[in-house]
């Protein structure tokens, strides 16, 4: 028996051995789905298989690359190296350079990112001259990356009746030709968008089958992790390669699938018992991440779901402590809570910054906890929202290594051409572009076919001006092929003097411009010598895919090891912390007001399948919180707590209710006065009383809230709300005094804007509000 087998269980070992035939391991979180896809990847090469004959589909590059290093642990760098894995995108990314001239692109495409897309797809709209209201960017965009996953050509998509009815009834019956127009755009400018990357190696697989059959022979062992959340272009893919050896092992879980906005279909687990008839079931029951606690209450959540595959899940670990609630009065103060439940918890139990998570449903809400976690000096880290990569100044840079790199790239040519700013305006690049469309070619083609052909009709400064530009790229392109990754970056920055712009600008934004330029090229710089060292190409078209295929839960910096994650709970999958905070668990956020609109049972179950996610990240603690009052699209809005808080069973939860640990906070002043916060913990410092979770008590409460009583007995008495006009001086209960700078709309909704001394500019709806007034 081989060492490494006896750290798992009978059922993963049986999984992990079993290399021959298709297999479908489907359990639960935190079963060790995973780990024995790790080890079995492993064990594969234990036993004398080629690294490059296995083909490992993870959902993330970090995944990959964690695998890798267990992996290369167990087996030595060198042969782990030359494992195929990594996420879908970047595998197929690999395999469509490598065979670019069957499918006509050149081997250097660029990857459009989804600004990108989104602003070809804008170009495309004005050019039919529709109307982009009518037409969204956003929305165009999304309908034609569902026909991408669902391997609709254009005119697949012209002929689908369904389809074209869909369209018809959201008013953009050109939905079809504006797909047309951009697919033939990105082929002019040698792009290719994320959606295509999984497409075209479908049609490179069904158009020419020596290319599949040679892919097929190559990969013995087909690996795929997250399997619940394959869209149907991922699907296809696996079952062609797999077709031949068939040894195709899968795992993931149901209860899981959280990505059917991007196309996700559950039923790809179930195809598989159908697809391959023969294959072997495995059943991993116990979990090894979590407390008792966190998997009994995670497993009594998932099961008011109906649609599922039937498992179980238990825990050997320890019983834990239950889940506590934080009922905050303000998204505000639920910041100011969860950072101080975090510093706490440090205090007592000595747990690193890395040892917490905040998980939320949306991107926005991180503001908060940002901003909480920095008046307590508690490093963070963000994943997702707007990253680095999408920064104005990192976007330009990127866009002249694009260029350079595939001068066709018509979306980076337009960005920087005249930046910085050398003299060609705007109407020079609509009649290039112009020019570029009528002659079927890229606008690259139309400038360096100057000054001989001029169909635009520029003048001479204009034509020198454009020449010059394009010796410029060529000068790059030359200095790309001589030198690495850094050596390039770094002379691109200089010689186009987007470094000195950046220097001489001494605004605060200016001087962050620069550093970030400065931070992305002492990243390359990173990047090229760790890739030397790995025996990895270190060219900047390397650094280029690696920053294409970045997803939101791939890190970007190695520095920020020891700090808070913030993240959305869909980036958390297949993650594990300590501590985790589900925040915002509130109706119309928690689950998601879509969910809410679309009215569907199903959307509802899958937000339900996100809370489980979440709350299957903790190992160690959880916690779940919510606000009464949050700001929402600039609007005071009064939340309900989320009905999964009150669809969980009272014995996992806990709540302690009380005020003093908020006043204790005041005295360190950290919040200002009037400011009382009430929260619902297990543990207060000093006097550890615990009380159970009783959700009709705390129904009566939130409604009490909710109408502006108190909830404490003594009733706080307002005034006449009709009385209250702009400039008065109006007492709130909480909130202290303040003057009212605004009234506003009519009852019963009037709202009130009221900057109180010592708790800022609030707006209120005034029949809530419950102001007195002072004077
Ligand atoms: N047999 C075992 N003994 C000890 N620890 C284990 C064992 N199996 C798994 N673990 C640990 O349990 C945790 C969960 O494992 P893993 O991440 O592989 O689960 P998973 O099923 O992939 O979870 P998810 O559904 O969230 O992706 C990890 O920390 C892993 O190292
Ligand atoms: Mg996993």
């Amino acid at each position: 028996m081989f060492d490494y087998l006896k750290d798992l269980n009978k059922a993963q070992q049986e999984a992990v051995v079993t290399t021959e035939g298709p297999a479908l391991i489907i359990a639960g979180a935190g079963s060790g789905k995973t780990r024995v896809l790790t080890y079995r990847i492993s064990h594969l090469l234990k036993q004398g298989a080629r690294p490059s004959s296995i083909l490992a589909l993870t959902f993330t590059n970090k995944a990959a690359k964690e695998m890798k290093e267990r992996i290369a642990a167990v087996v030595g760098e060198n042969t782990a190296r030359y494992l195929w894995m990594g996420t879908f995108h970047s595998v197929f990314a690999r395999m469509l350079r490598t065979e670019h001239e069957v499918i006509g692109f050149p081997s250097n495409f660029t990857i459009f990112d989804s600004s990108d897309s989104k602003s070809l797809i804008k170009t495309i709209i004005k050019g039919f001259q529709l109307d982009d209201k009518v037409y969204k960017p956003n929305t165009v965009a999304s309908r034609i990356s569902m026909a991408k996953n669902n391997l609709l050509t254009p005119s697949a998509y012209a002929e689908n009746s369904e389809i074209r009815l869909a369209d018809k009834s959201m008013r953009m019956p050109a939905v079809s030709e504006i797909y047309k127009e951009y697919v033939k755009r990105c082929r002019l400018s040698g792009a290719m968008d994320f959606d295509d990357l999984l497409l075209k190696t479908n049609l490179l697989f069904r158009d020419h089958p020596e290319v599949l059959e040679k892919y097929q022979q190559r990969f013995d062992y087909i690996l795929v992790d997250e399997y619940q959340d394959t869209n149907f272009a991922q699907y296809l893919i696996i079952k062609k390669l797999a077709a031949q050896h068939k040894n195709i092992c899968v795992v993931g879980d149901d209860a899981q699938s959280i990505y059917s906005f991007r196309g996700a279909r559950i039923e790809n687990i179930l195809n598989f018992q159908s697809d391959y008839p023969n294959h072997k079931i495995f059943k991993l029951e116990q979990n090894y991440r979590s407390t008792q606690t966190i998997v009994n209450a995670a497993n009594s959540i998932i099961a008011k779901n109906k649609r599922q595959i039937p498992k179980t899940v238990f825990s050997e670990n320890a019983p834990g402590n239950s889940i506590k609630v934080i009922s905050a009065l303000t998204d505000n103060e639920e910041g100011f809570l969860v950072a101080q439940e975090i510093a706490e918890t440090q205090l007592r139990d000595h747990y690193k910054n890395l040892d917490y998570a905040i998980l939320y449903r949306t991107n926005a809400q991180s503001r908060i906890f940002e901003e909480a976690l920095r008046k307590r000096n508690i490093p963070y880290k963000i994943y997702g929202g707007l990253s680095f990569y999408q920064r104005k100044e990192i976007k330009d840079i990127l866009a002249y290594f694009r260029l350079v790199i595939n001068h066709w790239d018509n979306e980076a040519l337009k960005r920087i051409i005249n930046y910085p700013a050398r003299g060609i305006g705007q109407s020079t690049l609509a009649k290039l572009e112009t020019a570029a469309v009528n002659a079927e070619t890229s606008i690259w083609k139309v400038v360096t076919a100057l000054p001989d052909a001029n169909p635009a009709n520029l003048n001479k400064g204009t034509v020198t001006k454009l020449m010059k530009f394009a010796t410029l790229i060529q000068e790059f392109a030359r200095i790309v092929v001589e030198k690495d990754a850094w050596e390039a970056a770094k002379s691109i920055a200089e010689v186009t003097g987007i470094l000195k712009e950046l220097h001489s600008d001494k605004s605060p934004e200016g001087l962050s411009r620069h550093e970030n330029i400065q931070e992305l090229l002492n990243g390359i710089q990173e990047f090229s010598i760790s890739a030397i060292e790995e025996g990895r190409e270190a060219k900047l078209e390397n650094f280029l895919e690696d920053v294409a295929l970045l997803t939101d839960q791939d890190n970007e910096k190695d520095e920020d090891r020891d700090k808070v994650t913030l993240m959305t709970v869909h980036s958390a999958k297949g993650l594990e912390f300590k501590n985790v905070f589900v925040v915002g668990l509130e109706e119309n956020l928690f689950p998601s007001a879509q969910s809410e609109e679309k009215k569907s049972p199903e959307a509802l179950e899958e937000e339900r399948r996100l809370f489980y996610v979440a709350l299957t990240r903790a190992k160690e603690n959880a916690w779940f919180s919510y606000a009464n009052q949050r700001y929402r699209w600039g609007n005071l809005e009064f939340c309900s707590p989320s009905r999964f808080l009150l669809e969980m069973d009272e014995k996992f939860l806990n709540g302690l209710e009380g005020t003093s640990r908020a006043s204790q906070a005041r005295g360190q002043g950290d919040l200002p006065t009037g400011y009382r916060a009430r929260t619902l913990t297990s543990k207060q410092p000093g006097t550890p009383v615990q009380k159970p979770w009783r959700p009709d008590a705390f129904r009566k409460r939130m409604e009490s809230q909710v109408t502006g009583a108190n909830g404490k007995g003594a009733a706080f008495e307002g005034d006449d709300p009709a009385k209250i006009i702009q400039g008065m001086v109006v007492e709130h209960q909480r909130f202290g005094t303040g003057k009212v700078l605004k009234v506003e709309g009519v009852p019963p909704n009037r709202k009130a804007t009221v900057f109180f001394q010592n708790a800022g500019q609030k707006q209120l709806l005034l029949k809530f509000a419950k102001l007195k007034i002072k004077g």
